[in-house]
């Protein structure tokens, strides 16, 4: 028997079907992933992995051929909106009452001591310093002072009592340059941030527009922009609703412009809505070039793992981890990741699978500011493997998980994929001695490079369950091309070749379906 490394000697025998990168993996004897993720790459005319950037998955697409190429967006698609236009829409959206980029924020948290609206597994303080984190996520927002106070009405328009809310009224005026409040709710109705605005003298914030504003901030893709500007199109409604209020005050918004037969309020509306349909329609032409771009990747059969989890617990560290892809870039940030990447790693069988970096979950997002996000959020739904990155050294990590989950449960992800979901717990080089008391989580540190290989480990045999894959040994005839019809369309693992009959065995990772055609076209086992 020869060693898979002289099987190089027998390669003229071999047929050569596929194209010449693929000609290369089959000297290797797997597709090397460096070389999926520099394919991956837009604008890849042959430059290294590490000259280019990451890819947004609306960026870049996999041909019907058998190569990874990069094309050109649809420009012959009339509707379709061109980057230009794109970034037209989104800068005329800029919410006019964020203000010029600076801001001293007070921030206001409404403790709810007890009732339905409870938060059971957090506590105030730490709801408090995730706001706090939000705001010095935003460059140029500063917190002057913050305070939690409690209420027993948090429903009602004014959300605190009489004595609180004069309180907190007190205390904003006292505060010297304060420039904006942040009240830490979901959502405000257009008519509480007008009272507020009214009773403090500045601009208020609600989690929704805050978020909203960091995600504009770090949005680079075309549908990242296109998906805040759907997002932003609730708050434009309600200021619109509150700045019609302002002019029925003084008389003048039920009246009619011209002979047009509508008031200034009914034609601001109906542009809104001329506006989100827009956006709608060209989210959905980017959600069916997403829809081919996947089932292309899943015609190449190589795994898809999405990688998940709250927002700044490792994602990204992770992946690069497992890729080595150096255009990652993780950062201390919340929401550093808005566009889903994709990025090539191999598992230790050199299996090449595709690791999927998603935009991170927070507590409290208002419904709308997610079901914006859908486009994004659907390829998880359509994964082989989710991973679900947990931030253990963090003191809200119980409640993160528990969000992470309403999330998933909301997306009405499939159960085969929830059923076969890989914790694990990142950053515990910042604890001592960590132990899991979850005995399927599996400890790790992204940043310091430990347990990757016993996840890695863990993920292919998820993988070859989840996708109905097998290990096999094929006894192959290398003078037929079963071995290069293998690498085409299965993963070679080792290849054991026998010099005096001029056959091989091969271990390989393939599926029933790429094993029944085997069967087909070869016979035998
Ligand atoms: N100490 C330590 N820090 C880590 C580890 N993994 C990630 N970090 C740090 O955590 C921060 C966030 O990391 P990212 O990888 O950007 O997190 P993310 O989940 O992708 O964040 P978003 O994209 O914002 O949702 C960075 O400062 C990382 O260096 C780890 O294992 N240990
Ligand atoms: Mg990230």
């Amino acid at each position: 028997m020869l060693t898979l490394r002289r099987v190089r000697s027998w390669l003229p025998l071999l047929q050569r079907t596929g194209r010449s990168h693929r000609m290369t993996a089959a000297c290797k004897l797997h597709t090397p992933a460096h070389a999926v993720n520099t394919l991956l790459q837009p604008g890849h005319r042959g430059a290294s992995a590490q000259q280019s950037r990451p890819v947004a998955l609306s960026a870049c697409r996999l041909s019907s051929t058998d190569d990874f190429t990069e094309k050109e967006e649809d420009e012959e698609d009339e509707d379709f909106l061109d980057d230009g236009e794109v970034e037209e829409l989104f800068q005329q959206q800029v919410p006019a009452n964020i203000g010029d980029g600076q801001h001293r924020v007070f921030i206001v948290h409404p403790d709810v001591k007890w009732g339905s609206r409870k938060q059971y597994l957090t506590t105030a303080e730490l709801m408090l310093a995730e706001a706090v984190g939000l705001v010095n996520t935003l460059d140029n927002w500063k917190v002057v002072d913050k305070i939690i106070l409690s209420t027993k009405t948090p429903e009602k328009k004014m959300i605190f009592g009489k004595g609180n809310f004069q309180t907190l009224t007190e205390k904003i005026r006292q505060t010297a340059g304060v420039t904006a409040v942040f009240v830490n709710v979901e959502r405000l109705s257009p008519f509480s941030e007008r009272e507020f605005e009214k009773a403090w003298g500045v601009k208020v914030f609600d989690r929704y527009s805050v978020v909203l504003h960091i995600f504009r901030c770090n949005a680079r893709t075309k549908e990242a922009k296109l998906q805040i500007s759907l997002a932003e199109i609730p708050l434009l409604r309600s200021r619109l609703k509150k700045g019609m209020a302002n002019l029925d005050q003084q008389g003048g918004g039920a009246r009619y412009i011209g002979g047009s037969g509508e008031t200034l309020y009914e034609i601001q509306q109906r542009l809104l809505k001329e506006r989100e349909m827009k956006i709608c329609s060209a989210l959905e032409k980017l959600k069916k070039k997403r829809n081919l771009l996947r089932s292309q990747r899943k015609h190449k059969e190589f795994p898809i793992i999405s990688v998940l989890g709250y927002t700044n617990c490792g994602k990204t560290t992770l992946i690069k981890a497992l890729t080595g892809d150096n255009c990652l870039q993780p950062r201390n940030q919340l929401f550093a990741t808005l566009d889903v990447t994709v990025h090539a790693g191999q598992l230790p069988s050199h299996m090449t699978v595709l690791y999927v970096d998603t935009i991170g979950f927070l507590s409290q997002l208002p419904h709308q500011l997610i079901d914006s996000f859908t486009a994004t959020l659907e390829d998880i739904k359509h994964s082989d493997l989710l991973v679900h990155v947990r931030d253990i050294s963090h003191p809200d990590t119980v409640n993160q998980k528990v969000n992470v989950l309403n999330v998933l449960k909301n997306l009405q992800i499939p159960e085969r994929l929830m059923s076969s979901v890989i914790e694990v717990h990142n950053k515990v080089d910042l604890l001592d001695n960590y132990q899991s008391a979850d005995p399927g989580a599996l400890p790790i540190s992204a940043l310091e490079e430990r347990g990757l290989d016993l996840l890695k480990k863990v993920v292919e045999e998820t993988i070859v369950t989840s996708t109905g894959k097998q290990i096999l040994d094929l006894k192959v005839n290398l003078h037929s091309p079963q071995l290069s019809w293998l690498y085409k369309e299965a993963t070679v693992q080792d290849v054991q070749v026998n010099a005096d009959d001029g056959s091989a065995v091969v271990k390989v990772i393939i599926s029933t379906a790429a094993h029944g055609r085997y069967k087909k076209l070869f016979g035998g086992r």
